[in-house]
């Protein structure tokens, strides 16, 4: 299987590298393509095996999937530029509110198509990576599954719930990353060195995760597990509350789904 990259950026990037580092696809088989080449240097430093081009068309050639990792404005020029094979090459498009039916008034409607949505974190193979598909047969769905699997948790929902979901997932990074860095500027105001109040933050995100992960609880029953009464953990809580955590976050989701 060959597989085409257009577009080096945060998300094609992060592609290559999650795919490299996987089982599916050899390097040699990853065709990435940029207009410029300081990305496609950063890819070939890290395997020579890739391929790299400033060519969508010279990327494409071969390619059963193609990926395409561009800007929403530049997704019809793109596609215009490469004429894709419909009968023999698959659309796997990370381009993030662009629907199939947009597709379909672009290519051939009768295109398999995927909608693939990862996070950032997929360089380093965690990444939450959602899935909708359209003409697609069940062996194409695992392929495409199996491939992102490697990365991460890879999830097929239905093309419906795709915007909330990319907003829980791929913007929620995001704000994750927000109170990270909201808490280390706490623990530096408090006299903690940034190193170690990151090192120590980011490890109890990533441990309040796992433990939703791997016990299959729920976020209130281990917020219970940490709360005493009278104790110091309410105080910071319901100081949360009072300047409306909870709400910001719903609000956040909304918005940016
Ligand atoms: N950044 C993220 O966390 C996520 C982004 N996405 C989607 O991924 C797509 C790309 O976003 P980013 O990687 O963040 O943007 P980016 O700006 O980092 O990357 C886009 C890349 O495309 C290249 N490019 C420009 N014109 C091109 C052309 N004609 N042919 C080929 N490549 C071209 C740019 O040089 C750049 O390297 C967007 O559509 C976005 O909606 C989806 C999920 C998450
Ligand atoms: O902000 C954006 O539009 C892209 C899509 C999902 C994450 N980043």
């Amino acid at each position: 299987m060959k597989i085409a990259i257009l577009g080096a950026g945060n998300m094609g990037g992060a592609i290559a590298l999650g795919l490299v580092q996987g089982t599916k696809v050899k390097a040699e088989n990853i065709t990435v393509s940029n207009p410029t080449n300081g990305k496609l240097d950063v890819l070939r430093d890290f395997n020579a095996s890739i391929h790299v081009t400033n060519s969508n068309r010279e990327a494409v050639k071969d390619a059963n999937l193609i990926i395409l990792a561009v800007k929403p404005w530049l997704v019809k020029q793109v596609l215009e530029e490469i004429q894709m094979d419909v009968k023999k090459q698959v659309l796997v498009t990370v381009v993030a509110g662009v629907s199939f039916a947009d597709y379909g008034t672009i290519i051939d409607p009768s295109a398999t198509i995927f909608r693939v949505i990862p996070n950032t974190a997929i360089s380093l193979l965690e990444s939450t990576t959602l899935i909708a598909s359209y003409n697609a047969s069940q062996e194409q769905e695992q392929l495409i599954l199996d491939i992102f699997s490697e990365m991460g948790l890879a999830m097929l929902i239905n093309e419906s719930q795709m915007s909330a979901a990319t907003s829980l997932t791929s913007c929620g990074i995001a704000y994750v990353l927000k109170y990270i860095h909201a808490a280390v500027e706490a623990g530096v105001e408090m006299g903690i060195y940034p190193k170690d109040a990151q090192r120590m933050v980011a490890q109890s995100v990533k441990g309040a995760a796992e433990l939703l992960l791997q016990n299959d609880t729920h976020p209130a029953l281990e917020i219970d597990k940490v709360t005493t009464p009278g104790g110091i953990t309410i105080k910071g809580l319901n100081e949360l509350e009072h300047a409306g955590f909870s709400s910001a976050i719903i609000r956040a989701m909304k918005a940016s789904r």
